[in-house]
């Protein structure tokens, strides 16, 4: 086995991010996958034959395309000599396809890798009850007339409505909207400061937006029936605004705090990045955005009220075995499931007795908002949950650069109370 080498971030794209029932209805998910291979391959103009291994994440799994990250590379026309594999992890499933990369260029098993995600709820696999599920099993055994007849017999017209996924946590049955709600009960924010994180993540969407900060990452992509490529996603809304947010009705629990406007949307979308060891980037000819030096994956100890704190419980750890602290991170990129799930995190990751809980005392502190999701984040571009994974560390790599700043964590809450933080490094301040 080789020694312990730097992966590095080259680079990232992502599709437009819409809302699911919308223009990428007509594409299967494993299509809208290879928008985003395709596009990071063409935008890096790497010789895709270099690609040694693919990985895409993604939480709603069709059926006929179960490892949809094989699919979707051979659709973008990548060698099929290229192995590929899909991942799963709830909210992170793209994330611990790019954490398995990483450990692979580190330990020197390949060089060249790219980290996808793709997520379409507009293509969702639908189920039969499971009583005709059972029926059906029956009748495939034996075909015969007289037992098609006895089966058919058996079922009554409820047992004919399709089963739809809902987004509910399998082991506590309740949406993540209302694990949100439980945890505001437990962890207690505001109303108003939630509609103030709503409105300030649309308005830095938008500034991103006119800044040009997305610009060559977000690709454009041809869907059958349109006349134009899709270019730019739905999102942000300009009239997401503090006086607009306030008379909106909370949807999860009567006396909560989550309005629709303060919840990340049902979106469809796809990413793809490139992660390369320092040296593979070196011999093509690329610039790499920033090293990956560390991540962690953990998981909450109740998953009734601490659903979606994963970043509260693995961004310490990443910091102390790094021997960071808050203030050492300049970029802070943060999925944001919903306003008020951001806030309790935050707050969590300020009290002592959470910390005793999880982390032995120490108390990470204050993470500074004004470092966090600056380009905007998931309540403002949607939230296509595997490809958010890639496109955070896409834009944490790209705002390292921009700011001219040394450290960056990307960190995710997801369903099954599990979280992932990673820790990267700008490459031009490599020492
Ligand atoms: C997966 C993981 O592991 C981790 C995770 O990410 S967990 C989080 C995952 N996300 C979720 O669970 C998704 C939660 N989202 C939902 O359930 C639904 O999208 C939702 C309930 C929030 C939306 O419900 P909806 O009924 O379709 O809302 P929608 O009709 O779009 O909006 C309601 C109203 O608010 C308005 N509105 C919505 N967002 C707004 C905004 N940002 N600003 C202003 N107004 C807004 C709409 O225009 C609409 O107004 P009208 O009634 O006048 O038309």
């Amino acid at each position: 086995m080789k020694s312990i080498r730097k992966a590095v971030i080259v680079d990232g794209v992502r599709t437009p991010f819409l809302d699911s029932g919308g223009a990428y209805s007509q594409l299967m998910t494993y299509e809208l996958g290879g928008k985003a291979i395709a596009g990071l391959v063409s935008k890096t103009g790497i010789d895709a034959n270099r690609v040694n291994m693919v990985t895409m994440g993604t939480v709603l799994h069709e059926i006929e395309t179960s490892n949809v990250a094989r699919e979707s590379m051979l659709s973008a026309g990548l060698p099929a000599t290229i192995p590929a594999y899909t991942t799963s992890m709830a909210g992170l499933s793209a994330s611990v396809g790019f954490a398995n990369l990483c450990d692979m260029i580190a330990l020197g098993r390949i060089d060249v890798g790219i980290a996808a995600g793709v997520e379409s709820f507009s293509d969702i696999p639908i189920r039969y009850s499971q009583k005709i599920r059972r029926a059906a099993m029956k009748v495939r055994q034996d075909s015969s007339a007289k037992n098609i007849l006895k089966n058919l017999a058996s079922l009554r017209p409820a047992d004919l409505k399709p089963e739809m996924p809902t987004g509910t946590d399998f082991t506590t049955r309740k949406t993540m909207g209302v694990c949100a709600e439980q945890m505001v009960q437990k962890f207690k924010v505001s109303r108003e400061d939630c509609d103030a994180f709503t409105a300030r993540s649309h308005q830095l969407a938008i500034e991103a937006l006119n800044q040009g900060y997305f610009e060559g990452t977000i690709i454009p992509v041809q869907v059958p029936g349109f006349e134009h490529p899709i270019t730019s996603d739905n999102t942000p809304r300009k009239d997401s605004n503090i006086q607009k947010l306030s008379t909106m009705r909370t949807i999860f629990r009567k006396d909560g705090v989550i309005t629709a406007a303060g919840s990340s949307r049902f979106t469809d979308g796809s990413a793809a990045l490139l992660v390369t060891s320092l040296e593979a980037a070196n011999n093509m000819g690329l610039q790499p955005l920033a090293e990956v030096v560390d991540y962690e994956l953990a998981a909450v100890k109740s998953l009734e009220e601490e659903m979606l704190l994963g970043p509260a419980v693995s961004i310490p750890k990443l910091l102390a075995r790094n021997k960071l602290s808050m203030a050492d991170i300049d970029v802070w990129e943060l999925h944001e499931a919903f306003a008020a799930q951001i806030l309790v995190n935050i707050a969590c990751m300020q009290r002592s007795e959470f910390a005793d809980e999880y982390y032995k005392g120490q108390v990470p502190g204050e993470l500074p908002i004004d470092k966090l999701n600056t380009w905007g984040g998931s309540l403002s571009l949607g939230n296509p949950f595997a490809a958010t994974g890639i496109r955070l560390l896409t834009t944490a790599a790209r705002r390292l650069q921009v700011e001219n700043k040394r450290y960056a964590v990307v960190s995710s809450c997801a369903g099954g109370g599990l979280g992932a933080a990673i820790l990267i490094k700008n490459m031009e301040t490599n020492t």
